[in-house]
């Protein structure tokens, strides 16, 4: 009896030495190793400093410009990035273009080589999506968060969605919910031609519904509330990625993890029983596919018919997760360039008259379609130029699957990698000394002579993962503006207060005062 009673407490101790070893290794030895690793490689950076690394660091200085009361110089690219990225911002000024940033015990690599950033989009499979935080993942899980053959079935599947073909479409769509805000906007002008309004909420709303309409087509009254629930999800999200994410408190019955749960159930049996109607509608012949969730639907159809097998096309699950995907990623970040967009042209009043020249002469008599949209070309170079120092996503991230090779580097399976979107665009090495300026005519003649063919400007990410939805953004982006362009002037009123921040896209603090007169 003793011996079974020693021999469970020998295991017992065994098993609590070994996980003990496990934790101590995880949050100790392994990050001091991989600091000496990596700093013999060239990586500078701050010394590991227990369990927190550097998120102590972080979180502070990030608090710090979100609740100082703060007007930025518009014309300070400096300032502006030490607000909006504050923490990668100063580890570029204190340790140089490679540098290490400790996630927790976590190592993070960030890299600025425009070569070593090609290789890292290339190889898509050695380089993946960082594991989310799980905050994050209630948003939504689909093509952003996909790997592999997964991945592969869910962007072949939607590709066709998002064909220009298809977008030629949605142009009366866009249209209309363009027209709906400047008719409000038209009702606002005083007698005096002119008024004073927060554009931005109007931005968010306009992108809401022409997402909803291009969407959801007839089912747009419920997209729309669908897009409330994503948006009150957000920027709950974001509230929790400030925080050290302790693993499983997502679990805890706290107020905000209740309140993202509950969300999460109300989102998913909306746009279910939106896909019941539309799956009805299909069987009894009653769908169109003009809209986005019908192309999916189809597309989804048709491969499930050649193959007869439940591998290929995607449940209805996953495309409800697709929905939501489409929704997070697809709304605050083209009301982001909208906004950026106006409030640069405001600032820039010469550029404000030459787009407009260009739409006026461009576009005159003429319908508005694709391709005599694509003919202005200012209005293409200003898109750019916005899109290069106020990027709506200003930075992405990746995990090294396994021990690699990067060009000199030799990286470690585990690893993070920050590719710095907007320390890049901003970077006077790459761009010239006028980097941090509002200068369009950079883009005067197309994207690779701008960038002299280096990959230094990806505000939609580049290679196999780049972003799906990138014309559709660039095309709406364009219809609003050139519709806002043909009614309105605009300038700043006294009361605006530039303060770009990051709530998981770049997004104005103090919203957008502006004086809009009627031409
Ligand atoms: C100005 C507007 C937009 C910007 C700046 C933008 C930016 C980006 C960036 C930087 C990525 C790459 C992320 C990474 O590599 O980790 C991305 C991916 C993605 N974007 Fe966008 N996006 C915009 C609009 C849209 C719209 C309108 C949609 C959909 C309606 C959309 C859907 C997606 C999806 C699904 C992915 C993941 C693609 C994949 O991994 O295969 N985006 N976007």
């Amino acid at each position: 009896m003793d011996a079974v009673k020693n021999t469970f407490a020998i295991s017992c101790a065994i098993v609590v030495v070994l996980c003990a070893w496990k934790i101590v290794n995880m949050v100790w030895v392994r990050p001091k190793k991989l600091e000496k690793f990596l700093k013999n490689q060239g990586f500078q950076g701050n010394n590991y400093k227990f369990l927190f690394g550097d998120m102590k660091e972080f979180s502070m200085m990030s608090q710090q410009s979100k609740s100082r009361f703060q007007n930025i110089n518009i014309d300070d690219g400096d300032a502006v990035l030490s607000h909006v990225v504050a923490f990668s911002h100063h580890s570029l000024q204190t340790h140089g273009r490679s540098y290490i940033t400790w996630m927790g015990w976590n190592p993070r690599v960030t890299i600025m080589d425009p070569d070593l950033i090609k290789d890292i989009f290339m190889k898509f499979n050695d380089f993946q999506k960082s594991k989310s935080n799980p905050f994050v993942l209630l948003i939504a899980t689909g093509l952003v968060t996909l790997e592999g053959d997964q991945w592969e079935k869910h962007r072949k599947l939607i590709n066709p969605a998002f064909h220009v073909e298809k977008l030629k479409n949605m142009v009366p769509s866009f249209q209309w919910s363009c027209s709906e805000m400047l008719g409000k906007w038209e009702r606002l002008v005083s007698s005096n031609g002119s008024c004073e309004l927060d554009v931005w909420p109007h931005l968010q709303v306009l992108t809401r519904d022409m997402l909803s309409r291009t969407f959801f087509g007839s089912s747009y009254e419920e997209g729309v509330r669908v897009f409330e629930l994503i948006s009150e999800q957000t920027a709950l999200a974001s509230d929790a990625l400030l925080s050290f994410y302790i693993p499983g408190s997502r679990f805890l019955p706290t107020k905000r993890n209740r309140r993202m749960k509950a969300i999460d159930r109300e989102v998913n049996v909306s746009i279910r029983s939106i896909i019941d109607k539309r799956i009805k509608e299909v069987k009894t012949g009653e769908s169109n596919y003009h809209d986005f969730l019908g192309i999916i639907l189809e597309s989804n159809i048709r491969e499930l018919d050649q193959h007869q097998n439940k591998t290929h096309g995607m449940t209805i699950n996953e495309i409800i997760e697709e929905c939501k995907v489409f929704y997070f990623t697809g709304q605050e970040t083209t009301s982001s360039l909208l906004l950026w967009t106006i409030i640069l042209l405001s600032r820039h009043q010469e550029w404000q008259s030459r787009a407009r020249e260009e739409v006026l002469n461009v576009l005159v008599n003429k319908g508005m379609n694709v391709d005599e949209l694509n003919h202005l070309k200012v209005v293409n170079m200003i898109f750019y130029e916005v899109l290069r120092l106020y990027p709506p996503v200003p930075g992405i991230t990746r995990m090294v699957d396994k021990d690699i090779t990067l060009g000199r580097y030799s990286l470690p399976s585990g690893l993070q990698i920050a590719l710095p979107i907007m320390l890049i665009h901003y970077d006077e090495e790459l761009w010239g000394s006028d980097a941090k300026e509002f200068n369009p005519y950079r883009f005067s003649e197309g994207i690779s002579k701008a960038t002299k063919n280096k990959l230094i400007f990806f505000p939609f990410g580049w290679g196999p993962r780049n972003c799906i939805g990138q014309n559709f953004a660039l095309l709406e982006a364009k219809i609003a503006i050139v519709m806002i362009l043909q009614r309105f002037c605009f300038e700043f009123s006294p009361s605006y207060v530039h303060a770009p921040d990051l709530i998981l896209n770049l997004q104005p603090r103090f919203g957008a005062h502006l004086i809009l007169r009627k031409l």
